[in-house]
């Protein structure tokens, strides 16, 4: 068994971590960690995840995080990861880091995106860009995982298989995207209050949202060519899930059977990718609850646009799930372990 301990595990991506894990079969919830609670019950926090039979809240402390959990998951706001993750990898835990401490490779970057101190550089170089099924090998041999934000996952199956192709030109990317609301977390803040998101939608962080580095960071290191992205955010008035819209202009007269084609190829034996059929148009709710990320292509050939359009739930492949499908791939596990297949419907 797999002892694991969560820190953050008040907040929900820490409830998503423990439905996921509650149920795996080589996972034993060993230790929860709260900065705020310890000492109480996350029943308190979450009545729903009673009966379950999980430790009680513990203080984060790096010196007696070791020896009692081989892998701790931090489900905690930016800025606490990169002074906690590199004394609990002294210490011998492996570490999966849901925020974008360890996501982007130069400090400088992400002290401009995030306003926050960076990581020790020797710490971001060791770290392990989560998108499992772009760095599998890297992932098995990893002993901290940087996992990836929820839009860009989305974003990156999307754009990934194209960009190396050459078919699209790299500069004319524009990525449109909205996300429900737990995609905040589960603080309470203006933006986010019911009044104020029900029954609306508005763009949030336009040219200026921290996820825009990371998805070209990464386009970057597949395609060898520098490329910026227009990245816009939306918040939806929902609860979970991840729409996003991207559109490329093409440089060849390349078909969408053939881009079609090269999809299916290419996330033929990822069991969370599923390519849709040709023109289809996947809903949220289709990998509601799931670790699924559905993809659909279309071609434009009057404007000679590639429109590629993704979904997935922010909680699950955009955190939790992906975080877990990573854990299975550094344990020697079959990846799909413990991650429910069917999304809820409706
Ligand atoms: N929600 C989503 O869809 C996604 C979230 N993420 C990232 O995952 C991380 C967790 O997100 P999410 O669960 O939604 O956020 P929440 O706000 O719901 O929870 C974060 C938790 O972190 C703990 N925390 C707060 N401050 C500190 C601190 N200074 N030191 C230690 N722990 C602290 C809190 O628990 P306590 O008070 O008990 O310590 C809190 O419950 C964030 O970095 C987020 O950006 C990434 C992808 C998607
Ligand atoms: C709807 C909503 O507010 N989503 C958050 C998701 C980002 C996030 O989770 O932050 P990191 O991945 O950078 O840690 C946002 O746009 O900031």
């Amino acid at each position: 068994m797999v002892r694991v301990g969560i820190v953050g595990a008040t907040g929900y991506g820490g409830a998503e971590l423990i439905r996921l894990l509650a149920g795996h079969p080589h996972v034993e919830i060993a230790n929860l960690y709260s900065s705020s609670s310890e000492g109480e019950s996350l029943e308190k926090s979450f009545p729903h995840a009673a009966g379950l039979g999980l430790p009680t809240l513990s203080p984060i402390d790096a010196d007696s995080m070791s020896g009692v959990n081989d892998l701790i998951f931090l489900a905690t706001p930016a800025g606490v990861s990169s002074g906690l993750s590199p004394k609990l990898v002294e210490k011998g835990v492996k570490v999966i880091d849901l925020s974008g401490d360890f996501r982007l490779e130069n400090g400088a970057v992400y002290q401009k995106w995030y306003k926050h101190e960076p990581a020790p550089s020797q710490w971001v170089e060791a770290a392990v860009y989560g998108l499992t099924e772009w760095n599998q090998e890297q992932v098995a041999g990893a002993c901290l995982i940087a996992n990836p934000g929820c839009y860009p996952t989305a974003t990156l199956l999307a754009l990934l298989p194209l960009v190396k192709t050459g078919w699209v030109q790299p500069n004319s990317w524009i990525v449109d995207a909205k996300s429900g609301v737990s995609g905040a977390g589960r603080g309470v803040s203006l933006g986010v209050h019911y009044s104020e998101s029900n029954e609306s939608i508005h763009a949030y962080k336009v040219a200026s949202h921290q996820h825009t580095p990371e998805i070209e960071q990464e386009l970057h290191k597949q395609s060898g060519e520098e490329t910026l992205v227009q990245f816009t955010p939306h918040l939806v008035p929902m609860t979970r899930g991840i729409l996003v819209t991207a559109y490329g202009q093409l440089t060849t007269d390349v078909t969408q059977a053939q881009i079609q084609e090269l999809y299916e190829a290419t996330y033929a034996d990822k069991p969370f990718v599923r390519v849709r059929p040709a023109g289809s148009h996947p809903h949220t709710k289709e990998v509601y609850g799931s670790n699924y990320c559905d993809i659909a292509i279309h071609v434009d050939q009057r404007t000679k646009r590639v429109i590629l359009l993704s979904v997935i739930d922010n909680m699950m492949k955009g955190a939790a799930g992906q975080a877990v499908q990573n854990m299975n791939v550094m344990f020697d596990l079959p990846e799909k372990t413990g991650l429910p297949l069917v999304p809820v419907y409706p």
